[in-house]
This record gives C-alpha cells, sequence and structure tokens, in this order.
C-alpha cells in the first residue's frame, strides 16, 4: 500500500464559542496523490486543510503528516513542518515590497541556501511554472492575477515540500486563466509527486486535478470516492452537490451540450 502521507484520525474541531465546526474527521493522503475537498460555503473545507499545516489545532483527534503528530509539535517542530507542506492561497500571500526572485526565494532564504545557489533555484521555480525570466524583478503589484498566482505557486514549491495545501487558488481568476493554470498545475504536481490538498468550489477543477475527492457537509465528510467515480456516483450527497453545481454536463458521445437547469 502507498505511504500515507497526510492523515486525518478522528478529527473535530470545536471552536471556543461553542460552534463545532470539524466532525470526527478520519481522511487518508496516500503519497503523491491529490485530493479535493469540496462542499458549501462553511462546510469546513479551509479549517480542515488548516488542520495540516498547524494553522488550526483540533480539539479532539489526530492529523499525522508522514506519521508524525501535528498537535503534539512544539515552536521548531512546527516551522520544520511548514517547510515541508506548502501554502497556496487565492489571496498568494505574496510580499507586496519584495520582488518575484524575493519572494520565490523567501524559504530558501530561511533554509540558509546559498544566495547564488537560491537565485538559481528562484529561476527554476519560475520556468517550473511557465513566468518568464523576466519577471523575477516585477512586484507583485506588476502582474496579472494570473501570474501572481503562478509566483505564489513558484514559491510554495521552492522549499521542495512534500505536502502542498492550495486553498481556492484560482478562484479569483477569470475561467480562461483559470483553465490554463489547471492545465499547467495537474502535470507539474504528478512530475513533483507532491501530497496535494486542494480546497475548491469547482467540480470540474476537483475531477480535472484530484485523485480522490472529499464532499463535506457542516463539517463532516459526506462522500469520498475516486475523482473518474463522482460523476457515476450512488452516493445521494455526492449526487445532490452534483446536481447543484452542473448546469452543463457532457454525457458522452452524441450529447447535445445543451444547457439544462441542475435537478
Ligand atoms: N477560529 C474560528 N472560530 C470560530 N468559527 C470559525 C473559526 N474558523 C472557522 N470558523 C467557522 O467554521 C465554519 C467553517 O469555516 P471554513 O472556512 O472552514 O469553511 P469553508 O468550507 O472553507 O468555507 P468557504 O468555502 O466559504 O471558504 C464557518 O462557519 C466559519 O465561520
Amino acid at each position: 500500500m502507498a505511504a500515507r502521507e497526510v492523515e486525518f484520525a478522528q478529527v473535530s474541531f470545536t471552536a471556543p464559542g461553542g460552534h463545532c465546526i470539524l466532525r470526527e474527521i478520519s481522511l487518508r493522503a496516500a503519497a503523491g496523490t491529490t485530493t479535493a475537498l469540496l462542499g458549501r460555503s462553511g462546510s469546513g473545507k479551509t479549517t480542515l486543510l488548516r488542520a495540516v499545516n498547524g494553522l488550526v489545532r483540533p480539539t479532539a483527534g489526530r492529523v499525522l503528516v508522514r506519521g508524525r503528530d501535528v498537535a503534539a509539535m512544539d515552536g521548531k517542530a512546527l516551522v520544520s513542518l511548514r517547510r515541508g507542506v506548502g501554502y497556496v492561497i487565492q489571496e498568494t500571500g505574496l510580499f507586496p515590497h519584495m520582488t518575484l526572485a524575493r519572494n520565490v526565494g523567501i524559504s530558501l532564504d530561511l533554509a540558509g541556501t546559498d544566495k547564488g545557489e537560491a537565485a538559481a533555484l528562484c529561476l527554476e521555480m519560475l520556468a517550473l511554472v511557465e513566468l518568464d525570466a523576466s519577471m523575477a524583478t516585477r512586484y507583485p503589484w506588476q502582474l496579472s492575477g494570473g501570474q501572481r498566482q503562478r509566483a505564489g505557486l513558484a514559491r510554495a514549491l521552492a522549499a521542495e515540500p512534500s505536502v502542498l495545501l492550495m486553498d481556492e487558488p484560482f478562484g479569483a481568476l477569470d475561467p480562461i486563466t483559470r483553465a490554463e493554470m489547471q492545465t499547467m498545475l495537474r502535470p507539474l504536481l504528478k512530475r513533483l509527486g507532491v501530497t496535494t490538498i486542494l480546497v475548491t468550489h469547482d467540480l470540474d477543477e476537483a475531477l480535472y486535478l484530484a485523485d480522490r475527492v472529499v464532499l463535506l457537509e457542516q463539517g463532516s465528510v459526506v462522500a469520498e470516492m475516486a475523482a473518474d467515480e463522482v460523476l457515476a456516483s450512488a452516493n445521494p450527497a455526492m449526487q445532490a452537490y452534483v446536481a447543484a453545481t452542473t448546469r452543463v454536463r457532457d454525457t458522452g458521445p452524441g450529447a447535445p451540450g445543451i444547457l439544462r437547469e441542475p435537478a
């Protein structure tokens, strides 16, 4: 069986006010696979994702990254964990006062990488996400949204993480740029063999990028399956999600491709 890079074991999280946000979630992400977290707004996707890098501490259960319990980690161990766990968010989190080269190189600086080597690695990272080397001297505000997302991804990958967390990374992009990003990302994730957990509201994105798909409702997992099983799934929650988010779906050869209302 493939190694389990990330494992949630009976993870619950109750916010200080008593609001139960995650309920006994048990999931496993095998090394090198991509798992998409789907679910309506407020279902707990981001909270679950942030439990992997220790930004959220479960009130019960354990989150294991490569077999190590994140909750048991102290300051130093957490810093080292986060170095191995890339984090990409919709707002990119790029530092506005730093050029792309510095933004991308920041994890290398922190790791004490030699300056010349870091500069070469930055260019390598930009090439990896298909950004021209001339972008290295630009500031984030001198880039388009799609270029900023590529830079955010380059920064996350620079530290060679074994786990990559992506929280609606392309949510703010226009459909064409979003599709370009997905096309770039899919082979890249496979090539790097990074274990990815992706939060998305976009079913097509989940089906295109992920090996496994998990559906959350009110903090509980209500469906979990291989991506290629989703459209034909007999799981009522998954069926309802697919129906509610789909207006056009090619149902095979000769499909009319016309717009239809969700059931
Ligand atoms: N630290 C916290 N304290 C209190 N409530 C919280 C906290 N973090 C999240 N919540 C609440 O937990 C619920 C789940 O939030 P979360 O951001 O995980 O959902 P989500 O599925 O990612 O939503 P979206 O798709 O809109 O980003 C929401 O009701 C949110 O208001």
